[in-house]
């Protein structure tokens, strides 16, 4: 299993790189590739841990040699926030950077699995399918947006409420990465919350962003806890392209366009990616209420993203 990081160097990259280098399964190769001179170094120091995961960095003109043979490419490349900004406030920047990177996807690696975590991931992911399409290569079942920092953070916001570890806490996050279109459903954890509590909870993990941003204070955004939850994705991609088809993650993926577009659902992955878009079942009218008002914004960062591709 070959995985490439695009952005290895920076905040994310770095943090995901080291994860993935001590969980990987024997055998697999990690390719780092980053714009940044740093990235050869971060490969040399990662490469000093004893692991069975080989590990190479690639510089700026080598990305073609870093993607050939990657079953996965995960992308955290592009610009952070500052406070102040909305995520849709960095597609100016990483619009571009993402469309370059997956044309050189769709040249060099064509069948790997694609991860792209560079915000606006709402926009960005649509981006990376019109991309795809005008190369050919398109395959639904291998774009995802990674929106697990989401599930991550309702596991660990509603385990503190209940006093619980939050090892037993699942909380399925659906719609898409940014402000409202970030839809917990509390309802499915089968615990039991107050109006208010739930209320509170879900503008917290809809805000977790913000509030990691502006405790950085111009220091850029989530990058640790981030950097974990793009590797349980990895990891869960990992198991499932290897042949196990019972892998479930929530992620942002092309749908049949019921709500929109791309649409954040359990999915079930396997060997070919997406197996299965599960249903997210039966919404409290809380959150139906809150689907229906966000759904207007996220097909708009959607489309875009599809309009941004000639
Ligand atoms: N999906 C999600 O849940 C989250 C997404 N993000 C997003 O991830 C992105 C990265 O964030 P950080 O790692 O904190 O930023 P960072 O600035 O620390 O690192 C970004 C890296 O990308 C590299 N880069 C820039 N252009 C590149 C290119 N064309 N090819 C390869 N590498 C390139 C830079 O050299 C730098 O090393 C941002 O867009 C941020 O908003 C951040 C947190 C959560
Ligand atoms: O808020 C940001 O800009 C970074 C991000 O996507 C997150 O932490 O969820």
């Amino acid at each position: 299993m070959k995985v490439a990081v695009l952005g290895a160097a920076g905040g994310i990259g770095q943090a995901l790189s080291l994860l993935l280098k001590t969980q990987l399964p024997a055998g697999s190769k990690l390719a780092l590739y980053d714009v940044a001179p740093v990235v050869p170094g971060v490969a040399v120091d990662l490469s000093h841990i004893p692991t069975a995961v080989a590990v190479k960095g690639y510089g700026k003109d080598d990305l073609a040699p870093a993607l050939v043979g990657a079953d996965i490419v995960l992308i955290p490349a592009g610009v952070p926030r500052k406070p102040g900004m909305d995520r849709s406030d960095l597609f100016n920047i990483n619009a571009g950077i993402v469309a370059n990177l997956i044309e050189a996807i769709a040249d060099n690696c064509p069948n790997a699995a694609i991860g792209i975590i560079t915000n606006p991931v709402n926009t960005t992911v649509a981006i990376a399918k019109r991309v795809l399409e005008k190369k050919g290569v398109y395959n639904k079942n291998k774009l995802f947006g990674v929106t697990t920092l989401d599930v991550i953070r309702a596991e660990t916001f509603v385990a503190e409420l209940h006093g619980m570890n939050p090892s037993e806490v699942t909380v399925p996050v659906i719609g898409g990465h940014s402000g409202t279109t970030i839809l917990p459903l509390l309802s499915q954890t089968g615990l039991s919350f107050t109006d208010e509590q739930i209320e509170s909870l879900t503008k917290r993990i809809q805000n977790a962003g913000t509030e990691v941003v502006e405790a950085k204070a111009g220091g850029g955004s989530a990058t640790l806890s981030m950097g974990q939850a793009a590797a349980r994705f990895c990891l869960s991609l990992v198991k499932a392209l290897q042949g196990d088809d019972s892998v479930v993650e929530c992620t942002y993926v092309e749908t049949d366009g019921q709500d929109a577009l791309f649409f954040a659902h359990p999915v079930r992955l396997g060997p070919n990616g997406v197996e299965e878009i599960l249903p997210y079942g039966e919404l409290s009218a809380y959150e139906e209420k809150a689907k229906a008002a966000m759904l207007d914004g996220l097909k708009g960062d959607i489309q875009t993203g599809l309009d941004f591709v000639q």
